[in-house]
């Protein structure tokens, strides 16, 4: 059964159990997954209203892309759990001869780096639901003006979160070039997300 057809009652409660997954990666995902959602609502809300008829252009376009985006956060709540259970299947591997403990070092490695791709991959896509966000502001319906500025915020949590799953695969991961690659690409995520995210709260502020 994929995370997503769960029931928010149920999703909860295996979250909180003391199952292996879904874990902290699939959690930023629904953050972000909630955010993006709040912008295409906002986005509803304001095509076809009088009153901003003359952003009616550019909200479509975010509109468009809220879409794709929603569509493609949803999928990586149980894309992260599956590169996770990846990961703790290799716990269970067996270490005895040394043969099986080279073949458990390999799959320990390639586990990892996909473990640690997931969380990145999510986070291109948080920071795109971001910018979108962005562009929501000033044109959008007044009256949802705090829904955007709860979908920054959940997207914030969403790629600081994500960020946070990268850093602890890359602890593992002894491809130092494939590490060092990461770090620079995450790193630049996280600083042009979380600095979009804190301008969008604050333009929120001005008019609430
Ligand atoms: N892409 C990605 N998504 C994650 O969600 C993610 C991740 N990477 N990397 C690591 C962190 C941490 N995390 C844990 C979840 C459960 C246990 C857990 O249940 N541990 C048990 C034993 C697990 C076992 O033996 O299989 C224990 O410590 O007793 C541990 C760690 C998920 N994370």
């Amino acid at each position: 059964m994929k995370l997503v057809e769960l029931t928010v009652s149920e999703f909860i409660e295996t979250l909180g159990s003391d199952a292996p997954a879904p874990g902290g990666g699939s959690a930023a995902a629904l953050s972000a997954t909630m955010g993006i959602s709040l912008t295409k609502m906002v986005c509803e809300l304001t095509i076809g209203k009088k009153k901003y008829a003359e952003y009616e252009d550019e909200i479509k376009l975010v509109f468009d892309e809220t879409k794709q985006l929603q569509k493609n956060l949803l999928e990586a709540i149980d894309k992260d759990t599956e590169a996770f259970n990846a990961v703790s299947a290799v716990f269970s591997m067996p270490k005895d001869t040394d043969d099986e403990k080279a073949a458990r070092r390999a799959a320990m490695q390639s586990a990892l780096e996909g473990a640690a791709k997931s969380p990145l991959d999510m986070m291109k896509l948080m920071l795109e639901a971001l910018e979108v966000t962005k562009r929501a502001i000033g044109k959008s319906n007044t009256n949802a003006a705090s829904d955007l500025g709860v979908a920054a915020l959940s997207l914030k949590a969403g790629i600081q979160g994500a960020w946070l799953n990268v850093l602890i695969n890359l602890s593992g991961i002894k491809n130092e070039e494939f590490v060092a690659s990461y770090r620079q690409d995450g790193e630049a995520l996280l600083a042009k997300g979380c600095l979009l995210a804190d301008e969008i709260y604050e333009e929120t502020l001005k008019v609430v």
